[in-house]
């Protein structure tokens, strides 16, 4: 039995005496926060999670832990005994690992040492073959196309600022460079891999202006300004990852086979069979909750297809393109398909996601993904990732966003985009933000809106208080109190309510005391999103979507409030929807999917069908290389599912019918499927996975709101702090009501109705509001 017998596992509790006490791997961070652990660490260690010592071999950790405990090699047990020591957290709840505090000086290129064994000479033929082959690859798909979709780049290789955030001629190097891998991996029969050693192109960074800058850039840069970080949580900067990817060559080919051999199920069919649409609405958390998730994951993390224009199924969706584009991973439907069968649809196009040029000092490359937002939590899906993308967003006007103005809307609204395919063809109107999927859903508007109204009340007010500051100086100023604003929501409203309070004890993620600093940030700690994270984890939000929206006047199918907000020109449209989302509940997290997501998503003008997203993150998770759920369950210190049956007999057997072994099981597929960790939304699986994450986000951005003098350049005066820290979502809507004498609000903004959360008046004296004259010059 795979994990059958528990006592042996390594994060069951127990003792040992070993004396070898530290991760005894180099380079290895740990936060400087950690509260809670038991004194039972050396000094100059912490315990923490397994999920946040990085530098330990993790992977040979779950790897061990996946064999059953009577045929894990002797030769391993230094993973129970030896290199590192367990420790427990929160009064002995949880087991967790000693780690270093401070990283060791490090001790070199782990790769070095192979590298010597074949010539200079021969490793630069090698290579120039190789690179000649993935040349000719290229050439056959016309790549130049790829530098065509977006003109407006101005990328030159080493530009230390390029101004656009991903420009394709790094997506084209990017692709370059893992296909010459694969060619090499394939003229050296897998060899010269190893041995081989590239020129260094390590992804240093630019130096930093010694980082004084009170405002933070808007791609994210010079954040960390230490050697080698300035380009951590960087747009354009490769995700994380929390395990070694789980790529069928090693390189980037994606995972297709079974660890039984078989192939494993088509993300179409797990979706058709495991995902149901049917309604389980939570019991405590509103719309407004899912919506918010959504705007948040638009401010950390959006992939970008390696090639927008390529198709990879033939336009009547019943084949894949012969040689199609090598990006191409399109998703393979069944004959028998409950729903695409009845449109002929057998193909879904599915575009891989860019890879970063491999700039790794290890020289040893394999695919690393994107994000082409700034990761931190820094209002980038508000003000854009890029200076130029702001420049064209402002209104260059006493420090205001450019929006569009008209008595008959109650308020603001952002401007127009009158960009071709921004919208349905159908909306007559759309909207530009900071963020290009800002039109998705008709909430989301609501919520891009709401930031878009509070940074130019907030300007306006400003400049009333200091008639003398600049336009920019009213900008960067409004801008820092919205990204203070929106952290605070985040951390104190909405990230306890995913988690659940166990999980933000267990990665020590709080906000200080009222009235006081914090010094969360560690500059050895990478703010950078993973890939687990944004392809798995983060998405639970997913499934929370209900399949029809209960508007003022009426419920209507979700889908067809994709793409179109035209609505929003009606009076009291915003007030009343912002008003009905809170009320409504969100679906709860489950293998329940709304078939507006996975029948009717992008669903072209005169078809009957769109795309299936719950597929699509599936095979993005395979596109990815994230490994199987069950590594993760190992990586969190839980048993691997041994059994289908660990799902319950019903879906268990579904389950069995798809996939041949457990340890296949898809990330997305098993922690979806986990029921709720106490408090939180999400099982947990994902609890670890999003708590890890958002310890990351606050730990490393020098610019955390609450941060003081010491460590931030743009902290808040004390007072103003204390301003922001009584905030609430609440009073943030109220602060930005169309009309605020009639408009409604539930004090904890993201829960339904109760006793306890009964609906306000916003002109009601509870609902704080902040009070501005301490920012008085
Ligand atoms: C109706 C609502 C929503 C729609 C139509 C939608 C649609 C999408 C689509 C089309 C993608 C790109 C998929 C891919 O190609 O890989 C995506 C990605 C994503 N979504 Fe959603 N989504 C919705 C709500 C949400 C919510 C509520 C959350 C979280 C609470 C969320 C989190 C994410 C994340 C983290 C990603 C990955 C972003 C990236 O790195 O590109 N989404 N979503
Ligand atoms: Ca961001």
């Amino acid at each position: 039995i795979v994990d059958g017998t528990r006592t042996n596992d390594l994060f069951a509790q127990g003792s040992d005496n070993e004396t070898n006490p530290l991760c005894n791997t180099f380079f290895f961070v740990l936060p400087s926060t950690v509260t809670n652990s038991r004194s039972e660490c050396p000094p100059e260690s912490s315990c923490v999670r397994l999920l946040q010592c990085p530098d330990i071999d993790r992977m040979s950790i779950v790897r061990y832990l996946s064999r059953p405990p009577h045929l894990r090699p002797p030769t391993e047990r230094r993973w129970e005994n030896a290199v590192w020591r367990r420790c427990t957290i929160m009064n002995g709840e949880f087991a967790g690992i000693c780690c270093r505090t401070h990283p060791l000086n490090d001790t070199g290129d782990k790769k070095m040492s192979l590298l010597s064994t074949m010539s200079y000479h021969d490793q630069k033929q090698l290579l120039q073959r190789a690179e000649e082959i993935a040349f000719h690859e290229l050439q056959k798909y016309h790549t130049n196309d790829i530098m065509e979709e977006d003109s407006s780049s101005n990328f030159h290789g080493g530009l230390p600022f390029p101004d656009d955030v991903l420009p394709s001629e790094v997506v084209l190097e990017g692709l370059q460079d893992v296909l010459t891998w694969q060619a090499l991996e394939s003229i050296s029969n897998g060899t010269a891999i190893e041995y081989l050693q590239r020129p260094k192109r390590c992804l240093v960074g630019p130096a930093c202006d010694k980082g004084h800058s009170r405002y933070r850039r808007f791609d994210g840069r010079c954040n960390n300004i230490e050697p080698g970080g300035s380009l951590w949580g960087a747009a354009g900067y490769p995700m994380e990852r929390l395990l070694p990817p789980a790529y069928g060559d090693g390189i980037w080919a994606p995972r297709i086979v079974s660890y039984t051999g078989r192939y494993l199920p088509s993300a179409r069919k797990l979706s058709s069979t495991l995902f149901v649409d049917l309604h389980n609405p939570h019991a405590a958390c509103n719309v407004l909750f899912m919506q918010f998730g959504q705007f948040l994951a638009h401010d950390f993390s959006r992939n970008k297809a390696i090639k927008t224009t390529a198709k990879c199924c033939t336009e009547d969706g019943t084949s894949r393109v012969k040689d199609a584009f090598p990006g191409c991973m399109p998703i393979p439907v069944s004959s028998g398909d409950d729903f695409y069968s009845q449109h002929g649809i057998r193909c879904m196009h599915f575009m891989r996601s860019a890879v970063a040029p491999i700039r790794d000092c290890h020289s040893v490359g394999h695919g690393r993904q994107l994000s082409s937002v700034s990761h931190f939590i820094d209002g980038s899906a508000i003000y854009g990732t890029s200076s130029k993308q702001s420049h064209d967003l402002r209104a260059h006007e006493g420090g205001r966003l450019k929006s569009l103005f008209h008595r008959r809307f109650h308020n603001e609204l952002p401007p127009l985009d009158r960009t071709k395919d921004a919208c349905d063809p159908a909306a007559d109107m759309c909207f530009l933000t900071g963020d290009v999927r800002s039109n998705q859903l008709i909430s989301l508007v609501a919520v891009h809106t709401l930031f878009l109204r509070e940074h130019n009340r907030l300007a306006r007010h400003l400049q009333k208080l200091n008639p003398h500051w600049s336009d920019g100086t009213l900008f960067q100023e409004a801008r820092r109190i919205v990204i203070a604003q929106l952290q605070h929501i985040v951390y104190s409203e909405y990230l306890p309510k995913v988690v659940g309070p166990q999980y933000m004890s267990l990665y020590s993620i709080h906000l200080p005391a009222h009235g006081t600093y914090s010094e969360f940030y560690n500059p050895h700690t990478n703010p950078s999103v993973s890939s687990e994270f944004t392809v798995a984890a983060f998405r639970f939000g997913h499934s929370t979507v209900p399949s029809k929206l209960e508007l003022q006047d009426g419920p209507i199918d979700t889908w067809h409030t994709f793409l179109n907000p035209t609505r929003f020109r009606e009076r009291t449209f915003y007030d009343d929807l912002l008003w009905a989302i809170q009320r409504q509940p969100m679906q709860s997290v489950d293998e329940l999917f709304s078939t507006s997501l996975t029948r009717f998503l992008n669903v072209k003008p005169g078809k009957q069908h769109g795309v299936d997203l719950a597929a699509i993150n599936i095979q993005r998770g395979r596109d990815h290389a994230v490994r199987p759920y069950n590594d993760y369950r190992r990586l969190g210190g839980k048993p691997g599912a041994y059994s289908f049956d660990d799902f319950g007999p019903d879906v268990g057997s579904k389950m069995r019918s798809l996939y041949a072994h457990p340890d296949d099981i898809d990330l997305y597929v098993g922690g979806i499927m986990e029921p709720p960790v106490e408090g939180g939304v999400v099982g947990e699986t994902f609890a670890e996975l999003i708590a890890d994450q958002f310890s990351k986000f606050q730990r490393g951005d020098r610019y955390f709101y609450s941060n003081g003098p010491e460590t931030n350049p743009g902290h808040f005066t004390m007072p103003q702090l204390k301003e922001i820290q009584r905030m609430t979502m609440a009073s943030l809507i109220c602060a930005n009501a169309g009309n605020a004498n009639q408009m409604h609000v539930l004090s904890d903004a993201f829960g339904l109705p109760h006793d306890g959360n009964r609906p306000m008046d916003c002109t009601a004296s509870e609902i704080p509001r902040l009070d501005l004259n301490w920012w008085r010059d």
